[in-house]
């Protein structure tokens, strides 16, 4: 785990000494957008317009980040438009690392870099900016014909994909409806704050006040949603939206990873009977499975971040919701 520094790679961990124990995520540094044809007529010429072909995503399966570009990827038909490859489940001294290893290998999801056959993420930032100064973090989307990043920000990503491809694709799901976006914004807003980042501000926080100060509005938030779900099938109303995805790749990791190794433990998800059968619904809807690999999930916390876990030993369980997933 590390980060570049006027391009040069540095081995170091999280400074959450500056902030009396707390992780403070940093804001991530490319923020293109891909856009439409129709939407360039109004916004004159994009730099990045939507093509067939010429953007390639590179995510860790693990990742929540990564997971929620994944799953839009599926949900908008962009399989044969946007290709994907994703990295070795392990995090270590050289941050993420291109490995075609035979035990993380997944049927849906090419390993390695097949576009320059690097052999850490950090040199796509570096091929970028050769003077890149920041966290090496995945998603990464990448513009073949510039040869450049897009962006490597998770949730812009997924919104590009949302609709910039729709004339190519045919595909006008929208998970973003412009009737609901305050809505869908307001939700995110606190989700990402108590849950999304909420598990990271609590398992990399070294101190009791800065976890405790991260892990009860987590729960809090949780019991909310409980709340919201008596009467709602998704987040906003019954109409199924971003914020729903956005929620499902924290959830799904939720049981297995932050519940005991980063500490998140006053329940469990499946203590909450309709956030259980909101994650299933989720999960069971069409393309979805194929976007979870349990496998890379737990060995990336789990062996990845030894300042937590020294020992590096993976935990078998849990086994009692999703057999197909955590079988
Ligand atoms: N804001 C980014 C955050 C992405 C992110 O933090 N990804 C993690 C993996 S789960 C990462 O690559 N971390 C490496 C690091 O922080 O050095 C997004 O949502 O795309």
């Amino acid at each position: 785990m590390g980060l570049l520094i006027d391009g040069k790679w540095h081995d170091q961990w999280y400074d959450t000494k500056a902030n009396k124990g707390k992780f403070v995520r940093s804001e991530a540094q490319f923020r293109n957008w891909i856009t439409s044809e129709t939407q360039n007529e109004q916004n004159a010429q994009s730099n990045f317009p939507a093509e067939k072909g010429r953007y390639h995503l590179y995510v860790s399966l693990a990742c929540p980040w990564a997971h929620r570009t994944l799953i839009f990827r599926k949900l908008k038909s962009l399989e044969d438009i946007i290709s994907v490859s994703c990295v070795h489940p392990d995090m270590l001294s050289n941050g993420w690392e291109f490995k075609e290893e035979q035990d993380f290998l997944d049927k849906d999801v090419t390993a390695g870099d097949p576009l320059y056959q690097s052999e850490f993420a950090h040199d796509i930032y570096t091929r970028a900016d050769a003077n890149y100064s920041g966290r090496v973090t995945v998603p990464i989307l990448w513009d073949k014909k510039q040869q450049t990043i897009v962006s490597n920000e998770s949730s812009e990503i997924i919104r590009m994909f949302n609709d910039a491809f729709n004339h190519i694709t045919g595909n006008t799901l929208d998970f973003y409806p412009q009737e609901r976006r305050n809505d869908i914004d307001e939700i995110n807003e606190k989700i990402y704050h108590t849950v999304n980042n909420g598990v990271y501000k609590s398992g990399f926080a070294t101190t009791q006040e800065a976890y405790e100060e991260a892990v009860l509005p987590l729960f809090k938030t949780l019991d909310d949603i409980e709340v919201i779900l008596t009467h709602q099938d998704f987040l906003i109303n019954n109409q199924i939206t971003e914020a729903d995805w956005r929620l499902f790749t924290t959830l799904i990791r939720f049981d297995a990873v932050y519940h005991g190794h980063f500490k998140c433990n006053l329940k469990r998800i499946i203590d909450y009977p309709n956030i259980s059968a909101y994650l299933q619904r989720l999960y069971e809807t069409k393309g979805i499975k194929e976007t979870v690999n349990l496998t890379h999930i737990k060995r990336h916390y789990y062996y990845s971040h030894d300042m937590i876990n020294p020992s590096r030993v993976v935990p078998l369980g849990p086994t009692e919701i999703f057999k197909d997933v955590y079988l």
